[in-house]
């Protein structure tokens, strides 16, 4: 037999019938250890999907800093609606005894209670506790902003934006994750802003404090999942508050066109949503479709908590950075307007 020859048979009797009965335990394994591992992925991929259990308010202790007026007020009242025992946290007692009256009206049931508590970074949780037992749910909404040029806002101010708006949610998280973390339940929500999404002209101060507020969300979310403790950021748009009819008195004008965009809506509908989304445990809460295409534009690494929510995101990332470019192009021409008509308005009054 030539070598030729005795390759050609030694092939064919590899190829034959008997032979690959040896190879299919190696198969066998191979396809098993395939599906092993596509499994293992896809649970990996989907642990961070599962939604979390709702948290009911009916009965629930809720605490809303900043509850004495604005968005912060109307959370409490919608949260009241839903059977929940309040506590309102602000610094003006007369404010707050005016807010109280208002939350007890929203009553549905006569064993609820609403108290206040007039401080603010050193909320008495101990107090608030004693009188209507651990908190469930705690909305840092205080908060106030300042708007103008860079170089016209003056540096405290810089450092005011960071301990109201940033310091001033971390305090009262402080005050009531221990006795969470030891029920293993509640809900955190901190009331940022879109300005906390995209730094707008005007907000050089206000927009850092907003945007740390997601930080501070991020971190606190992936320490928290395991003690079944859910964190969500709300990113309301122009709200028709009183803290907003103040801070139209001094806003550049660049600001408030730029803004308009987003629209102003009104407290209550924000509350109803913010809230909704907090019960039901997720990250961020966004309103309006600009919000919308705003928040899930913005996702990057932040949580997820739905297999929805996570395909929307992978789906519309690619549309909305286009829808993006057109809107970041109308910001900067408002900008460029704005200067050249100062600039000729300048121009006019030196010739005059
Ligand atoms: N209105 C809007 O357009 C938007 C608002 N937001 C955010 O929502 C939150 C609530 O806003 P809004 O309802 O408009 O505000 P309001 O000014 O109407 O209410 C602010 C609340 O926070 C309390 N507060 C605590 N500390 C301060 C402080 N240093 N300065 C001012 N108020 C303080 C106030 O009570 P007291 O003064 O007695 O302490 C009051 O209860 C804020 O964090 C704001 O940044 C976000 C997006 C849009
Ligand atoms: C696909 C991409 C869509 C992009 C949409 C962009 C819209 C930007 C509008 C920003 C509005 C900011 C309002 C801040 C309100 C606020 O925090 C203060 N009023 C507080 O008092």
């Amino acid at each position: 037999m030539s070598s030729e020859e005795a390759l050609g048979s030694a092939l064919s009797h590899w190829f034959s019938f008997n032979s690959w009965w040896l190879l299919l335990p190696f198969v066998m394994l191979l396809v098993v250890a395939a599906f092993i591992v596509a499994f293992v992925l896809l649970l990996y991929m989907i642990s961070p999907l599962i939604s979390p259990k709702p948290l009911k308010l009916n009965g629930a202790h809720v605490v809303v800093t900043g509850g004495s007026s604005g968005i912060g007020k109307c959370i409490a009242m919608e949260c009241y609606k839903h059977g929940a025992f309040i506590t309102l946290v602000a610094r003006d007692e007369h404010k707050l005894v005016q807010a109280k009256k208002e939350v007890e009206k929203c009553a549905i049931n006569d064993k609820q209670v609403c108290i206040s508590l007039v401080c603010l970074y050193i909320f008495k949780c101990t107090y608030a506790q004693e009188k209507l037992g651990p908190v469930d749910m705690l909305v840092n909404c205080a908060g106030t902003s300042i708007s103008g040029k860079f170089e016209e806002v003056e540096v405290d101010r810089f450092k005011k934006m960071m301990e109201v708006n940033y310091l001033g949610s971390v305090y009262p998280t402080r005050a009531v994750i221990t006795t969470m973390k030891e029920r293993r339940m509640g809900r955190i929500m901190f009331v940022s802003s879109q300005a906390g999404l995209i730094g707008l002209f005007g907000y050089t101060a206000y927009s850092p404090s907003k945007f740390a507020l997601r930080g501070l969300a991020e971190a606190l979310q992936m320490e928290m999942k395991p003690y079944n403790i859910y964190v969500t950021v709300a990113y309301p748009p122009d709200t028709d508050t009183p803290g907003f009819a103040e801070e139209n008195k001094t806003k550049p004008l660049e600001t408030k066109l730029i803004s308009e965009t987003a629209g102003v809506c009104q407290p209550e509908q924000v509350a109803k949503v913010v809230v909704k989304d907090a019960v039901q445990g997720n990250f961020s809460s966004s309103f309006g479709p600009d919000g919308y295409m705003l928040s899930a534009l913005t996702c990057g690494m932040s949580p997820v908590t739905s297999i929805t929510e996570g395909l929307q995101q992978i789906v519309t990332m690619g549309l909305f950075r286009t829808i993006a470019l057109f809107y970041l192009g109308s910001f900067d021409s408002i900008v460029r307007r704005c200067m050249i008509q100062r600039e000729q308005s300048k121009a006019a009054d030196k010739r005059e």
